[in-house]
């Protein structure tokens, strides 16, 4: 019975992290009237007694050394459940991996965040493909055991490995010709991101599984670099701190209006993904996100394949030499304006 401890200290990342793999499911309610439902270790749902339109995902620790996110959701999974914040709304917190916040790694054995949308099946079974089942799961449930229509977001909150011109950036998963929404980005400037990425096409990660299958804003949202625990200067996340309380705390939260200058918006040119050992990069690992290539300069080569900047300018993003074979080792981006896309 671990609910007395967690009644009273409010720690649920301690909980998850002393039960890696499982936890039983428990409930009980607050004061104040919200409902608390452990789901999972890693997985807690508040739901207040009178609760407003929104169902929102915050989820952290789907890459476990991404430390910035984990403290972010502690805090506030303790405000909540010490009483210190009341919510507005039905929210979902998620520590995604939590074995791989206790070896400090990205993963176990496989990238958590490309076993989404289905891309855990027909795999053989290791902790993160039967984990990316159960949060597919959760996340279903929470969206789907209310009445639809009403509206549902995910922030998947991550730190990046390498150093970024622009620090902080989002990811849009690719909407299938829908549009983009200003008012996401809006919310994002708000949260301290004014650089955004719209992906081109259908992935395997957390926020998509959200946006496609259950139409929901979302989001992969880099907060920063990596660092370990005690190692973030937390003073960097205040904007995304106060926006997120906001969000979960308040009915509704007024955002600026749109204005195209405040963001720097790409596009994905391309995925690089890594089919041969011998995989490597032209750069150093101290090259940072958002560096632009001359067109014809050396990319990636991987075996016998060379790649070459196509366009004037081409960036990378999330180059990583080391990723398993057939999985993405770099995307190049392209600036994007705003048209009629965006609504
Ligand atoms: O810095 C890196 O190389 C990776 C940072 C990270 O974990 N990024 C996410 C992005 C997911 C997306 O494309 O939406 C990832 O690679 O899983
Ligand atoms: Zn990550």
């Amino acid at each position: 019975m671990y609910l007395d401890t967690l009644k009273q200290t409010g720690d649920f990342l301690t909980l998850t992290r002393n039960n890696e793999f499982s936890l039983a499911a428990e409930q009980f309610t607050l004061s104040n009237g919200t409902l608390v439902e452990v789901k999972d270790t890693g997985v807690i749902q508040f739901t207040p007694a009178t609760y407003g339109d929104k169902d929102i995902v915050l989820s952290s620790a789907v890459h476990g050394n991404e430390t910035a996110p984990i403290e972010i959701c502690d805090a506030f999974i303790q405000d909540v459940i010490l009483q210190r914040i009341e919510l507005a709304h039905r929210v979902l917190f998620i520590f995604g991996n939590p074995k791989s916040i206790n070896i400090a790694e990205r993963f176990v054995d496989e990238n958590l965040n490309r076993l989404f949308n289905g891309a855990h099946e027909n795999r053989t079974d290791n902790p993160e493909q039967i984990r990316a089942a159960k949060l597919e799961s959760y996340v279903s449930d929470f969206f789907t055991s209310v009445p639809e229509g009403r509206y549902r977001c995910h922030y998947d909150l991550h730190t990046a490995i390498r150093g970024s011109k622009n620090e902080k950036f989002a990811v849009y998963p690719f909407l299938h010709g829908k549009p983009w929404k200003k008012s996401q980005l809006q919310f994002m400037l708000a949260c301290g991101v004014n650089t955004i990425l719209m992906m081109r096409s259908a992935a395997t990660t957390f926020s998509y599984f959200s946006s496609f299958q259950f139409g929901a804003d979302a989001f992969t949202v880099e907060l920063g670099q990596v660092k370990p625990f005690g190692q973030n200067d937390m003073s960097r996340f205040s904007a995304v701190k106060q926006t997120l309380k906001a969000l979960i705390s308040q009915e509704s939260v007024e955002y600026d209006e749109f204005n195209a200058s405040d963001f720097e918006l790409f596009q994905v040119h391309r995925t690089i993904n890594r089919t041969c050992d011998a995989f490597s990069f032209p750069f150093p690992d101290s090259a940072v996100n958002f560096t632009g290539f001359a067109k014809g300069e050396l990319l990636a080569t991987d075996g016998d394949t060379t790649y070459f900047a196509e366009v004037e300018g081409e960036a990378i993003i999330f180059p990583n030499a080391k990723v398993a074979l057939g999985q993405r080792a770099l995307l190049t981006v392209v600036p994007l304006e705003v048209d009629e896309n965006f609504v």
